[in-house]
């Protein structure tokens, strides 16, 4: 049987805890057992059960304290995650060896952990080795994506997760909640772009005309192949985060491979009384 993992992915404070947090209370009103892994060392507070905590095999302050390394804050959580990918056992014994289990993983912030540095796409090959589906979820605040500028920086770094980890991905576009309802409607045009007249509405604020070029071939080639959309995320609307879960569901085939519930007994006496009756009602009739 396989297991389920949702990596969960973004730039610093995009929500990703709070994601978790939400995922985790949505999963329970849905009879549903998800569990999460903090994989920030820096991480200070969250406010759901962790079933594993990577400030437990190692944490940045002791890094950046340590007086032969000498590391900065982003330094330090970089050596972490380093030494985290050579010691993946702590994450086997942490995990279990629970069949059909869902597990959502914490990550941190540094956005360099998405584009070029090894150890997310380490950790996905373990997590396969281990029988896990794993997707990516990739969240982006939706307050710095009021304007088209910033929004392609944000597709952009989402396809860079994208093109580096080849896992099924879904893009959320989180604190929906946070905007005015004129700014709501705005924003509906990032959540499944036309890349082109996105073009369009930028083409005054280019100075240069290679950096226009450039942006153009961008933009129709994320148009080209569909590459990328956006589900909303709003954590007080229940309806909507069941959206953002099937996505994912849907992409790792969550659901498929589970035991068909049996029925409820039903007694024999009292339904072959049921069916007596019907008959018989439809005989007088
Ligand atoms: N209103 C509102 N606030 C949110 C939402 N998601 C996150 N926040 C707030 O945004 C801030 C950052 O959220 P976190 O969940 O800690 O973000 P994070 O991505 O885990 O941050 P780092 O781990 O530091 O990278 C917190 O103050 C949250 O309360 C949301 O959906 N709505
Ligand atoms: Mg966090």
């Amino acid at each position: 049987m396989p297991r389920y993992a949702q990596l969960v992915m973004g730039p610093a404070g995009s929500g990703k805890s709070t994601y978790c947090s939400t995922m985790v209370q949505h999963a329970e009103s849905l009879n549903r057992s998800v569990q999460v892994v903090n994989l920030d060392p820096a991480a200070e507070h969250f406010n759901y059960p962790v079933m594993a905590d990577i400030r437990e095999l190692i944490q940045v302050d002791d890094v950046m304290e340590d007086n032969s390394l000498r590391f900065g804050p982003n330094g330090g959580l970089v050596f972490c995650m380093e030494y985290f990918a050579n010691n993946f056992d702590w994450l086997e014994e942490s995990l279990g060896h629970v069949e059909d289990d869902y597990i959502l993983f914490d990550c941190p912030g540094q956005i360099e952990l998405y584009t070029h540095l090894p150890v997310m796409r380490q950790l996905v090959e373990q997590l396969q080795q281990w029988e896990f589906r794993v997707c990516g979820v990739f969240l982006v605040d939706s307050q710095f994506m009021v304007e088209s500028f910033k929004f392609i920086s944000g597709v952009m770094a989402a396809l860079s997760a994208m093109v580096s980890l080849e896992i099924p991905q879904v893009n959320v576009m989180t604190k929906m909640d946070l905007l005015a309802p004129k700014a709501k409607k705005e924003i509906e045009k990032y959540l499944d772009p036309d890349m082109y007249s996105m073009m369009e509405d930028n083409s005054d604020t280019f100075r240069s005309k290679k950096f226009k070029k450039l942006t153009k071939a961008i933009c129709g080639l994320i148009d080209d192949y569909s590459m990328v959309r956006f589900l909303p995320f709003d954590r007080t609307d229940e309806e909507g985060i069941n959206i953002v879960l099937q996505h994912i569901d849907f992409s790792i085939q969550y659901g498929e491979d589970l035991e068909v519930k049996e029925p409820k007994e039903v007694d024999e006496e009292q339904s072959n009384l049921n069916y007596d009756e019907i008959f018989q009602d439809k005989v007088s009739s």
